[in-house]
């Protein structure tokens, strides 16, 4: 600004000059004239040389601060790049959160959306609970009611069981009476008579059934005139039993009679069954019979009834535990049928008697059982015993004696009473008489062993029958085993199993004879038929 005045001002000088004219010839005016001139000028360059310098140093000041300012600019730039990249970064970032905030406000409406579901459900939640609390208050007021109802019923009910549980069991207790009464009244030892069919089939000619009461049997035999002058004379042998089966009685009818018996079994008395023949007569098949339903034996069918029977008596508070063993008496040795060890280990049984005065056998099996089944295996077991025996000697099933037991021991707790009995279901040796001349070593060791234990056992019976006060139990095997099923309350049942053909008649009319001397001990009084019988000895 200084400079700027100082240049203005030389112009005004100058001028003034210009306006003095001189004349051509006054060149001292002239010179001073260029004088005053070069000294304008002087001053001119001079204040135009400080001008210029001031400018310089304007200028030189300027290029510093131009350099400055393009330092500056320089940072400026490289800063600007930095911000550039970070506003990229930010740009990124603001990206996403616009992402964020579109998702974030995406989720809002959602939860708003949620929310107002919510509180809808809240509210239906509401008036459901407090419908369901209506509901609870007014069905458990009702379900007390009907609860307090019942169990009045109920109170009444129990008394209403428990009374007629006492009935049922008074009854139980008057029908076991009445059956033993009954059995009594039949005899507590009873004879049945079976006639096998003749094995080509057909009817028997010299055997004749009554038809009326089916207890009385003829067997009639032809004797031939010696002299051939008379005519052939036809002798009867009347004979009477309990019952008579003739050779179409199926093994269902054979049965009825003897289930009276089985039931006895149950209701605590001993009960013994025999069956009593020659060889071949139908003892087996009368006691086991075959597999197939209709033509299962006594043992089965005895079995089945057990079990049915205790079964029901269950309901009414009866526990019963059922022991079966199967003995065979060959040559008064005792073998157990239920053995399944070595053969070369089987060992050896004693009769022995227990401190309660039980018949027990020792290093016998005693198998616990409880279905029918089981026992059926047993007998299969006991039938594979026997024929491995029958393997060694030929038609030794005949010659022994066969015992299956079936001890029954029963307890009500409830009532505090127990029952305990035995059932025995006896097939005897084949009863046929000795042969003299067939009869040498050991088969007439076996035959006297045979009729020993067998006319032993007609003793016992008849000497039971007629209340001895010595019943000679001890003299066999088979008596001795089965002292505890004879006497007493016990019921006993003789099969007497008789074979039709004509060439049996000696031994038929034997057994009917041995069978009826064990019935006539019976019923002396009532049954006429046995004197008569009795007469033919
Ligand atoms: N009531 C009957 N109905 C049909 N078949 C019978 C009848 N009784 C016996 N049998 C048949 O007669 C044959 C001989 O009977 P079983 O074996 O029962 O005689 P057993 O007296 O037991 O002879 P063993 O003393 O040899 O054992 C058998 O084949 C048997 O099936």
């Amino acid at each position: 600004a200084v400079g700027a005045a100082t240049v203005a001002a030389a112009p005004s000088r100058g001028k003034k000059c210009g306006t003095q004219k001189r004349n051509p010839w006054d060149l001292k005016g002239k010179v001073s004239d260029m004088e005053d001139k070069v000294r304008t000028y002087q001053i001119k360059v001079k204040t135009l040389n400080q001008q210029n310098e001031v400018l310089q140093d304007s200028v030189s000041q300027s290029h510093r601060k131009i350099v400055e300012v393009e330092k500056e600019l320089q940072i400026q730039r490289s800063q600007n790049g930095e911000y550039e990249m970070k506003l990229q970064v930010l740009a990124g970032v603001q990206d996403e959160l616009e992402k964020v905030l579109s998702d974030k406000n995406f989720l809002q409406k959602e939860l708003t959306n949620l929310e107002g579901k919510y509180r809808v459900m809240e509210t239906l939640r509401d008036s459901q609970e407090t419908e369901l609390q209506t509901l609870k208050e007014s069905t458990l007021a009702r379900v007390q009611v009907n609860l307090r109802d019942f169990e009045e019923e109920v109170r009444s009910l129990k008394e209403t069981v428990a009374q007629q549980k006492d009935e049922l069991y008074a009854g139980e207790m008057e029908r076991r009476r009445l059956h033993n009464t009954i059995q009594e009244l039949k005899g507590n030892i009873r004879v049945f008579c079976r006639v096998r069919p003749l094995v080509g089939g057909g009817l028997p000619k010299h055997v004749q059934l009554a038809t009326s009461d089916n207890k009385a049997i003829t067997l009639a035999k032809t004797e031939e005139s010696h002299t051939g002058k008379t005519a052939d004379t036809q002798k009867n042998y009347n004979f009477s039993f309990d019952r008579v089966f003739g050779p179409r009685a199926s093994q269902q009818e054979v049965f009825e009679e003897i289930s009276l018996l089985v039931q006895s079994a149950l209701d605590g008395y001993n009960v013994c069954c025999f069956a009593y023949g020659q060889t071949g007569s139908g003892k087996t098949y009368t006691m086991e019979g075959d597999e197939v339903d209709e033509t299962r034996g006594v043992i089965p069918r005895a079995v089945q009834q057990i079990f049915k029977a205790a079964g029901k008596l269950g309901e009414q508070g009866w526990e019963f535990t059922f022991t079966a063993s199967f003995v065979e008496i060959y040559n008064e040795t005792l073998r157990d049928l239920l053995y399944t060890g070595k053969s070369s280990k089987r060992p050896e049984h004693e009769i022995r008697k227990t401190t309660s005065n039980e018949v027990t056998i020792t290093n016998l099996t005693y198998e616990r059982v409880s279905n029918e089944d089981q026992v059926l295996g047993l007998i299969a077991l006991a039938n594979q015993n026997r024929s491995t025996a029958q393997t060694a000697q030929n038609d030794r099933s005949s010659r022994s004696h066969s015992v299956f037991q079936l001890d029954i021991e029963g307890v009500n707790a409830g009532r505090d009473v127990k029952c305990k009995s035995t059932l025995c279901l006896v097939d005897l040796a084949g009863s046929e008489r000795m042969v003299k001349s067939q009869s040498q070593g050991d088969r007439f060791k076996e035959m006297t062993a045979i009729n020993g234990s067998l006319s032993n056992l007609g003793i016992v019976i008849a000497a039971l029958a007629n209340k001895e006060s010595y019943v000679p139990y001890r003299n066999s095997k088979l008596t001795y085993l089965l002292q505890g099923c004879l006497g007493g309350n016990s019921k006993t049942l003789m099969f007497v199993n008789i074979a039709p053909e004509p060439d049996s008649f000696g031994e038929t009319l034997n057994s009917l004879r041995f069978a009826s001397k064990v019935s006539a001990v019976l019923f002396p009084v009532f049954i006429g038929q046995s004197t008569l019988m009795m007469s033919l000895h």
